[in-house]
Parts: C-alpha cells; sequence; structure tokens
C-alpha cells in the first residue's frame, strides 16, 4: 500500500498544517488534490492510503461537501480527528491597497468566518468561491482575484503580503479536520472516543427522528454532532450524520447501534476514533446504570433468568 496521504491542497491549506500535527505524516508523502471529492477518491482507488479533509467548523457546522461524500459511494471510514484554531490573513499581491480590492476569493466554509469583517471593511467587495483558501491565493497569484482569505502562512508560498491578520467574526472558531480511510478494524478505544454514523430511517412517521435519537438518549449517550442532508430523492427526504461520544466496542454504543441497525433502512459506521478535544481522564463518569460491567450483568441476569437460574 503507498505509504501517502492525499489532503485538500494546493500547499498552504489549513488542512495542510493540520495535517502536520499529525506525528505519522513525518514517514509519509503528503499529496496536495484540488478537492475534497478528489482527495477521498484517491483513497478509494487505492492510490492513497487514506485523505485529511475539513468535516466540521464551529461557525457553520458540517462542511457539506465532506458529509456528501462520506454518506454516499464506496464506504470510508474515520480513523483520527484534528482541531485547529482558524483566524484568516487578507492575502494581496505586493502593492495592492484595501481601495484596490474589487473581488475576494475563499473556501465557501471561510465566508461565515468572515462575512462581519467584509461588510466593515470591503462592502462593495465581490464574493468569489474557490476550491480551498490556499487555492484562493494562488488565483490572487496568477492576477485573477484582489485578494485572498487564508492562513497567513499561505503568503510567502504564493508571493502575496498580508494586508491585515487575525480576521475572525467569531472568537475561538475553530475547524475539525478528519483523517479518512478505506473500512478496517478501528484502532482500540482510548476512553475518550467518537463514533460518527449515517442513518436513513425506514419511512417517515411522527416522532421518526426522535426514535433514532432514543437509541442513545436512553443508553446515556451524548450526541456532538446532528446534521441532516438531503438524500436526493425528493423534498423531505433527508439522511442523518450523527456524531456520539464513545467507542463501538463500549457496550452502550455497541447496543446503540444494534437498535439503530435494527430499525433504520440503513446504517453506515463512519468510524470510532480517539477525540481531539477531551483526555481520558477528563471525561464523565457514563450515566448511572449504562456502563460496560452494568450492560454485561443485566445479561447475565436475563440469561440466568432463560436458565431458571436467578
Ligand atoms: O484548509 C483550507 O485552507 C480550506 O480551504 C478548508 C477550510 C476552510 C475554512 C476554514 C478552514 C479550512
Amino acid at each position: 500500500m503507498p505509504a501517502s496521504y492525499a489532503y485538500l491542497g494546493p500547499e498552504g491549506t489549513f488542512t495542510e498544517v493540520a495535517l502536520r500535527t499529525l506525528p505519522e505524516t513525518a514517514t509519509r508523502e503528503l499529496i496536495p488534490y484540488v478537492s475534497v471529492q478528489s482527495a477521498l477518491d484517491a483513497v478509494r482507488a487505492g492510490e492513497a492510503e487514506a485523505a485529511f479533509v475539513p468535516i466540521e467548523n464551529s461557525v457553520e457546522g458540517g462542511i457539506t461537501t465532506t458529509l456528501d461524500e462520506l454518506v454516499a459511494g464506496a464506504p470510508l471510514m474515520i480513523y483520527r480527528e484534528v482541531l485547529l484554531s482558524i483566524t484568516f490573513a487578507l492575502l494581496v499581491r505586493p502593492g495592492t491597497g484595501l481601495a484596490d480590492i474589487k473581488t475576494v476569493s475563499a473556501h465557501p466554509a471561510a465566508q461565515p468566518q468572515v462575512r462581519n469583517w467584509l461588510k466593515r471593511h470591503l462592502p462593495d467587495a465581490h464574493w468569489e468561491s474557490a476550491a480551498s483558501n490556499a487555492d484562493a491565493a494562488r488565483l490572487v497569484q496568477e492576477g485573477q482575484y484582489d485578494a485572498a482569505f487564508a492562513g497567513e502562512f499561505a503568503a510567502a508560498r504564493y508571493g502575496l503580503e498580508a494586508l491585515e491578520t487575525g480576521i475572525h467574526d467569531a472568537e475561538n472558531a475553530q475547524t475539525r479536520f478528519v483523517l479518512v480511510g478505506r473500512p478496517a478494524r478501528p484502532a482500540a478505544a482510548t476512553g475518550a472516543d467518537k463514533t460518527s454514523v449515517v442513518l436513513w430511517q425506514r419511512d417517515d412517521h411522527p416522532g421518526g427522528l426522535r426514535d433514532l435519537l432514543g437509541e442513545f438518549a436512553t443508553r446515556g449517550i451524548n450526541l456532538m454532532l446532528l446534521q441532516s442532508r438531503p438524500t436526493g430523492a425528493g423534498i423531505g427526504n433527508y439522511c442523518f450524520c450523527i456524531d456520539a461520544e464513545g467507542h463501538i466496542t463500549d457496550r452502550r454504543v455497541a447496543e446503540a447501534l444494534t437498535g439503530l441497525k435494527r430499525i433504520c433502512r440503513e446504517v453506515r459506521f463512519l468510524g470510532s476514533y480517539p477525540r481531539a478535544d477531551k483526555d481520558p481522564a477528563d471525561l464523565r463518569a457514563p450515566l448511572p446504570g449504562t456502563s460496560d460491567e452494568e450492560f454485561m450483568a443485566a445479561s447475565d441476569w436475563v440469561a440466568r433468568c432463560q436458565d431458571g437460574r436467578f
């Protein structure tokens, strides 16, 4: 298997910066791709061992292009996540002033993070979406746009200068990135893990979403992401992308997935992996009655009852 990781490029993306925080990248070739889709397709085709892509930010929620790629097509699995705090720089060709800027470009996920700043400083600038923030910087270098919102570190790579730095509408904005590979056994539980799934309801009925969420709630499982995405089968037709606390080898998570598998038309397991935001030591104790030991003791009791040995 090629020891390479694909990532959302070109060079100089926040994605690349987040990826380089993973220790194993020292022994991997890191290959930039023009889109999330092409990076994930490289994994599906066996050209790359894994792909590293943005999946969620704290301002706008899920990055829909990534979620939609994971929802459809040949199954993939998430193995790691990285959180990165994000502030933007306004990158321009040397000599450009604020008054010269007619067009600005960045990845669509950047727009909600700089909207207020734009309104205040460049109210008449025309927004042009780019495949990534670094690609916007590259297009500024080529003369296609006047300015790009990107990481300050991208300036040197594209011969640009930062007219402004530290741009962020929301304090502490973070973006979450994931390392995605072909399906295999998830890494062992660390004690502070997250499980990602996609759920498709069997039919449309009152309380349908509550039924799905109930499988987590009754087992004391906290949810960290719930994003509905259209299935493409018509208005009102959605699947649900869910991140839940815990690992598939935790009894309560395994039982919740068992319940969901029974009541859903389809469940896609997207992986169990260590949480980037928490140490196992910080994690609260499971709700009473939902620890592995309590699940095991209860099923032993049922087995004894079935045997008449209670
Ligand atoms: O990695 C990048 O530079 C991207 O273009 C994706 C992105 C978009 C907005 C915030 C963080 C990452």
